[in-house]
Order: C-alpha cells, then sequence, then structure tokens
C-alpha cells in the first residue's frame, strides 16, 4: 500500500509525526510537501496535490492536513473522483471507509493530538468498504 501525504503550515507538524507512524508501520508514503511551517502557503495547491495523485493512481490513498482539515478537504474533493473524508474522531474514520469509500482522509492540526490523529489512520486505513447499498451512493458521487 501506498500513501500519498500533504499539508500546508499549519498541518506540517502533524504530517511529519503521521509520516513516521505509517513508515513504522512498514507502509510507503510519499510526501508532496509543504516542507516547513514557517512559510506560510496556500492548502488549496496542496489538497489539489494529494486529489490528483489519488486519481492518477500514484497512491492507493491520500492524507491531507492543514489547521482544521476543512479548507484542505474542500479543495481534494474538488478533484473528480476524489471522496476527501475530514475526521476527528474514529466512528466517522470506520464509517467513511465502510459507507463513502473514501480515498482522502483529511485531518486539523488545530483540532486534535498526534495520538489522536494516528488512530484514526490506523482505523480508516484498516476499515472495508461495504458496498451493497452502498455502491449506488458511491456511484453517484462519482457522477
Ligand atoms: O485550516 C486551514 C484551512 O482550513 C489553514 O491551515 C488555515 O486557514 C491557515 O491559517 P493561517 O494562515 O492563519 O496559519
Amino acid at each position: 500500500m501506498k500513501i500519498a501525504i500533504a499539508s500546508d503550515h499549519g498541518g506540517f507538524q502533524l504530517k511529519n509525526a503521521l509520516i513516521q507512524h505509517l513508515v513504522q508501520k512498514g507502509i510507503e508514503v510519499e510526501d508532496y510537501g509543504t516542507q516547513n511551517d514557517v512559510a506560510s502557503v496556500d492548502y488549496p495547491y496542496y489538497g489539489r496535490l494529494i486529489g490528483e495523485a489519488v486519481v492518477n493512481q500514484k497512491a492507493d490513498y491520500g492524507i491531507a492536513i492543514c489547521g482544521t482539515g476543512i479548507g484542505i478537504s474542500i479543495a481534494a474533493n474538488k478533484v473528480s473522483g476524489v471522496r476527501a473524508a475530514l475526521c476527528h474522531d474514529v466512528f466517522s474514520a470506520k464509517a467513511t471507509r465502510e459507507h463513502n469509500d473514501s480515498n482522502v482522509l483529511c485531518m486539523g492540526q488545530r483540532v486534535i493530538g498526534e495520538g489522536l490523529a494516528c488512530l484514526i489512520v490506523d482505523t480508516w486505513l484498516e476499515a472495508v468498504y461495504q458496498g451493497g447499498r452502498h455502491e449506488k451512493r458511491v456511484q453517484m458521487l462519482n457522477e
């Protein structure tokens, strides 16, 4: 499995923590930036990068972080084929894989701590899309 990950300056520290967490688990990670939290950068650029990496199959899934997670999730969802989910709790992380077949996970560094964020990532990656009644709805999203 390969994960594409990106953040703006507001999510840079959490991005680093998640990269470390994923690499420790043996998961391949490609870092699409940003490279520091000194320079103020624009989350729409990084949301688009992650969205395009996923739909162009450069990675199996994407993770996108900003201060709130909101702006970068809006940006990622502008890319056709992206189903980005903003999750700050474990229930939502599991449900969005099972029901929405989400392919990008978004979180906010200014909202949750690293421990919970790692647990959300693990839950999201382990959950399995259920298909069935959800197929038609996901198809509607794609259309
Ligand atoms: O959360 C975000 C977007 O939803 C951004 O990270 C946030 O707006 C950046 O703010 P600032 O420029 O004040 O650091």
